[in-house]
């Protein structure tokens, strides 16, 4: 395991091709997802990447603001009637369930012009399939699942292939789930291929316009059904729990604070009072990023809670891993780089890098948003896509959609916290991590103290 910003860079950017995702964890995405994005690798993730990364630019990602917004006003709507019938004017509810659910019905109308019916309870077929997908698949495995779990790597792939047909519970969970994926991407795609066909004017999810992409791109370049099917479960799944996960330790953070909750909510007040002065109804990209204190708390809890706490690479052939900061061995020699050979498990510990005292100074063990205000961080680096955090990774398969997740963050808090005030509901200590499954090996969702499963109820009452 390492977490120094040299060997990270060496592994997932400068010498990435040589140093690919396990096979057990590629299958497993495969099993999930399909034959989509981040299950490709070498020369087909290439093609996976170029024909998507243009979705995810920041102009084309401005579209989805008015998204983001309207799903997280439906959810304030519902906690107002919640509130209204309960007679102390505060609410015990698990805001991690009503993220998550805010956050598929988002990732459902942004990226396919879907609508999974979460928030309303309402669900699709394809939402009550998915729902609670992680619960079923990676908690509470049986002694068998057990066994397979922590064997399979040693499996050649030829034989991983045929882990789609094990008579396990989770297993056959898994295949309900990609089957169901499978189903409604396919009809989506007929659709949105008719539509691009008989020249109607294209819809902005971001499925229409992979569609077009598609089409115009050299045609050996071209995503085939297949994988143009796998892109609907791998979004998805790449990109609801984890944005929604982040923003419940968002909230958690803060209703431990109230200082940093009240400067945060003055804040949203203050350019709210703007945007009414200028005629306007909701915020502009540009307010949100003008909101200083939220965006430093939005980073800093990227920072201390990365939901994906580690990745793991496997070395394709024998190397040296340099180390920018040098060890000494147990014979007093100092280490400069680490030799790997080929077959070498590593896994690279985001979690550490994102509280390395020599980058993020003393207080790195604690939760700080004004650590993004000053100067105080030092960046030597350079690694990391957003606020030097290696939170989303880096390097050819770093998150496509980091923009979208932190745009998406930026329109809940600000909408959530301008109405809403919240406060612990149990004591902070007893509200600890609890490894799901989204990617090996695994999102890190709060739950309380000895219930293994994910929540955070949190007590909740309208604001001042
Ligand atoms: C807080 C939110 C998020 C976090 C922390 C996060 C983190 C990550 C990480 C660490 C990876 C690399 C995994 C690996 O190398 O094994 C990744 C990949 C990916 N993420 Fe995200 N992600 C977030 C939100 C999103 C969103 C909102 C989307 C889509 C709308 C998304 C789509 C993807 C995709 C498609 C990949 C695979 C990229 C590739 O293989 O080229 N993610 N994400």
């Amino acid at each position: 395991m390492t977490a120094d910003p040299k060997a990270l860079q060496h592994i997932i950017q400068k010498l990435s091709h040589n140093f690919p995702k396990p096979a057990d964890n590629i299958e497993l995405i495969r099993m999930y997802a399909g034959p989509g994005i981040i299950w490709s690798s070498g020369q087909v993730h290439q093609r996976h990447r170029r024909v998507m990364y243009p979705m995810f630019s920041a102009p084309q990602l401005r579209v989805y603001l008015p998204i983001f917004q309207h799903n997280v006003y439906r959810m304030i709507e519902m906690w107002k009637t919640e509130l209204a019938a309960c007679r102390e004017g505060r609410m015990t509810t698990c805001v991690y369930t009503w993220l998550t659910r805010l956050a598929l019905d988002i990732i459902g109308e942004a990226s396919f012009d879907y609508s999974f019916g979460a928030l309303n309870n309402e669900g699709s077929e394809l939402f009550s399939v998915y729902n609670n997908m992680f619960i079923d698949t990676a908690l509470y495995p049986s002694k068998t699942e057990l066994l397979v779990r922590s064997t399979w790597k040693y499996f050649p792939k030829s034989v991983l292939r045929l882990m789609d047909f094990l008579p396990l519970k989770n297993v056959r969970r898994i295949r309900q789930i990609r089957k169901a994926f499978d189903k409604e991407a396919r009809k989506l795609l007929r659709d949105k291929d008719e539509d691009f066909a008989s020249g109607n004017e294209v819809k902005k999810d971001l499925m229409s316009l992979l569609v077009r992409a598609n089409a115009s791109e050299n045609p050996k370049n071209q995503l085939s059904d297949a994988e143009m099917t796998a892109q609907m479960g791998s979004i998805t799944i790449a990109g609801h729990d984890t944005t929604a996960t982040t923003l419940a330790w968002l909230l958690f953070e803060l209703a431990q604070s109230p200082d940093w909750q009240k400067r945060l909510r003055d804040e949203i007040r203050d350019m709210r009072s703007s945007v009414v002065a200028r005629g306007d109804a909701s915020f502009t990209v540009e307010d949100l990023d003008s909101m200083t204190y939220c965006m430093a708390a939005i980073k800093e809890t990227l920072r201390y809670h990365p939901v994906a706490p580690n990745v793991r690479r496997v070395a394709s052939k024998d190397d040296k891993i340099p180390l920018q900061y040098p060890v000494r061995s147990r014979t007093g020699e100092l280490v400069t780089e680490v030799p790997v050979f080929a077959g070498q498990e590593m896994w690279l510990s985001f979690c550490a890098y994102n509280r390395l005292h020599q980058l993020w100074g003393d207080n790195a063990d604690v939760w700080d948003p004004s650590r993004f205000l000053d100067d105080r961080i030092c960046n030597e680096t350079g690694l990391g896509l957003f606020a030097n955090l290696m939170t989303f990774s880096y390097g050819p398969q770093s998150c496509i959609g980091w923009r979208f997740s932190v745009m998406e963050s930026q329109a809940i808090l600000a909408e959530v916290l301008e109405s809403f005030e919240f406060r612990l509901a149990c004591d902070a200590s007893d509200i600890q991590r609890l490894p799901s499954a989204v990617m090996n090996p695994g999102v890190m969702a709060p739950c309380v103290r000895g219930n293994l499963s994910a929540q955070l109820p949190l007590r909740v009452a309208l604001a001042d």
